[in-house]
């Protein structure tokens, strides 16, 4: 039990990498607050299954994009929970478009779910946590796209280098709090987010073909690293960025 006795906060965990996030952190001992948008179902669901292994949860609607909703999921967790000692930015939209006809607004709201969304949240925890006084994990789910473009991706690989670097630059304003700071560099994970994009099995085929461990992600691959993250066992752990994509990136030939 890595985490026993502390209030995890995930956004976007009524399903995908969130989801099992949540699950994950709740098999550690830990309490959690789910943050979801519009599958009320999903997030039900996962309050259950966390509650079935004998922890509490508690689900939250809330769009990250609106800055009034930060201190909202924040104060929900801590009335449940009496603190945040663990918070997990994850919520992300990805709607794969070309570039040179992309539409304004699927750019802005790209960036202000996927950016914005995770600033106000961060802050907001952080915030928390700097109040209790007894230091705490951030974790952004960041992504394998950080580093490496995609052609339909050009709204969206700027705001997965970006919610990485506020990790980095929140590893250096809150390090002086005990506050650590990292993130999870997912590769090609079978979610929502892509389920359109690999159903075309020429793209599903050619993804899993680069990956030397041989297969797609599945969301609970990202349990184990966001749990290590949040717990004592990363204590010396800030500004990092933990690639979990079955080797993906180093994959030139
Ligand atoms: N799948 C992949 O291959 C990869 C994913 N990632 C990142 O992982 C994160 C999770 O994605 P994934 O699990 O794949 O996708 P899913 O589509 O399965 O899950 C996305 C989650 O984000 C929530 N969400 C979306 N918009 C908002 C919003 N405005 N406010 C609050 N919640 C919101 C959704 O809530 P609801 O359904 O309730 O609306 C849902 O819970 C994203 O940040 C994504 O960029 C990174 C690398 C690879
Ligand atoms: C949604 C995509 O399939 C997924 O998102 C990422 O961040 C990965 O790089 C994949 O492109």
């Amino acid at each position: 039990m890595l985490l026993e006795g502390k209030t995890v906060l995930i956004t976007g965990a009524s399903g995908g990498i969130g989801r099992a996030a949540a699950i994950g952190c709740a098999r550690h001992g830990a309490n959690v607050a789910i943050n979801y948008l519009n599958d009320r179902e999903g997030a039900d669901s996962a309050v259950a299954e966390i509650e079935a292994l004998g922890l509490r949860a508690i689900a939250v609607r809330g769009d990250v994009s609106d800055p009034a909703q930060a201190p909202i999921f924040v104060q929900a967790a801590v009335d449940a929970f009496g603190s945040v000692d663990v918070f997990v930015s994850n919520a992300g939209i990805c709607p794969f478009h070309s570039f040179l006809d992309m539409p304004l607004e699927v750019l802005d709201r790209t960036l202000r779910v996927n950016l914005h969304g995770a600033w106000y949240m961060t802050q907001a925890a952080a915030n928390r946590m700097v109040d209790q006084g007894r230091g705490g994990a951030l974790i952004a789910v960041s992504s394998i796209s950080a580093l490496v473009g995609g052609g339909m991706q050009t709204h969206y690989t700027p705001t997965k280098a970006g919610v990485h670097s506020l990790m980095q630059s929140c590893a250096i304003a809150l390090g002086p709090h005990g506050i650590r700071c990292n993130s999870v560099l997912p590769g090609t994970i079978e979610t929502d987010i892509n389920r359109e994009d690999l159903a075309d099995p020429k793209k599903r085929e050619y993804m899993a073909g680069r990956i030397p461990l041989g297969r797609l992600g599945e969301p609970d691959d990202l349990a184990g690293p966001i749990v290590f993250l949040a717990s004592d066992m990363a204590r010396y752990v800030t500004g990092a960025a933990l690639l979990v994509d079955g080797g993906a990136f180093v994959n030139l030939q």
